[in-house]
């Protein structure tokens, strides 16, 4: 079966997009694993797949596959290239769509300079909701890893995350610990790991070890929780500029109960046409 495809990326995490509103897909984790194989597939940290809305209200589906094969809940920089698809495939008109995910309904705005802001909607901090084995509800919460214990905040954007602050995050151990928070059995679901150095209370250097998919140049989701978590911990005031290695996001996020807003780019790379079997 001949499968067209768009690449496109949101500061370097990179996607694979698959218009499905008309085409009844069936998508296998194996697919998922070979369409992603950066050797023999196309490549892509996550593979987004536009369906029809299945609700009133609602402009589309938006379905999310880490690189592992694994269906999930939620993909900040992969929200942003969502909408530039639906809008430069002609599948919309509206600049504003709202589009279901498996947590919940966010809103997507492409501005007219091209930058895209995403409500993300309400973080989660109770650790059940995360989820996170926990008795405590503290913000600040210890994780034993290996030999160290690591002061990390968990927390829900959709997707869950463990963000810790370093000193130095071009320094930080994110190849060696990122692996054992992703899987540590206190995250029944695993995580996305996040490594937060705090430039100043409108700046941070971030980088995340992503559940599925390994380091990545950049994480949305990863980018809305650090600076969550950094506001929660006292550290930062909105909005917030965060630098990831594949370039900057803007967060903006008011407290407590409210949601938190994204903004930054989103490129189309090419288009393509790929063999699946
Ligand atoms: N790259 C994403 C997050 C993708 C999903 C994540 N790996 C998970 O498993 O939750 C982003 O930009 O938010």
């Amino acid at each position: 079966m001949k499968l067209r495809f768009t690449k496109m990326h949101g500061l370097g995490n990179d996607f694979v997009v698959i218009d499905a509103t008309r085409l009844a897909l069936e998508l296998t984790p194996a697919r998922v694993r070979a369409i992603a194989d950066r050797h023999f597939g196309v490549g892509c940290d996550q593979l987004l797949v536009v369906e029809p809305a299945t609700q009133a209200g609602v402009d589309f589906r938006y379905r999310i596959f880490n690189a592992d094969g694994g269906e999930v809940e939620q993909c900040g920089n992969g929200a942003r290239c969502f909408v530039r698809y639906v809008h430069d495939k002609g599948l919309t008109k509206q600049r504003e769509i709202r589009v279901e995910t498996r947590s919940g309904i966010i809103t997507l705005c492409l501005r007219t300079d091209g930058l895209v802001t995403v409500d993300m909607g309400v973080p989660e901090l109770a650790p059940a909701k995360v989820p996170f084995l926990s008795a405590s509800d503290a913000v600040v919460q210890p994780l034993q890893v290996g030999a160290l214990t690591l002061a990390i905040t968990a927390l829900s954007m959709g997707n869950p995350h463990a963000v810790q602050v370093v000193a130095d995050v071009d320094g930080a151990a994110v190849a060696e610990q990122g692996p054992l928070i992703e899987c540590h059995a206190r995250f029944p679901a695993r995580v996305n790991a996040g490594f937060m150095q705090v430039v100043g209370p409108h700046e941070v250097r971030l980088r995340v070890f992503e559940r599925g998919a390994g380091e990545t140049l950049a994480c949305g989701t990863g980018a809305c929780a650090a600076v969550v978590a950094g506001m929660l911990r006292g550290l930062l005031q909105s909005p917030v500029r965060v630098h990831t290695r594949g370039g900057e996001l803007e967060i903006a996020w008011a407290g407590v109960g409210t949601p938190v807003l994204m903004t930054g780019p989103a490129v189309t790379v090419f288009e393509g046409e790929m063999e699946l079997e």
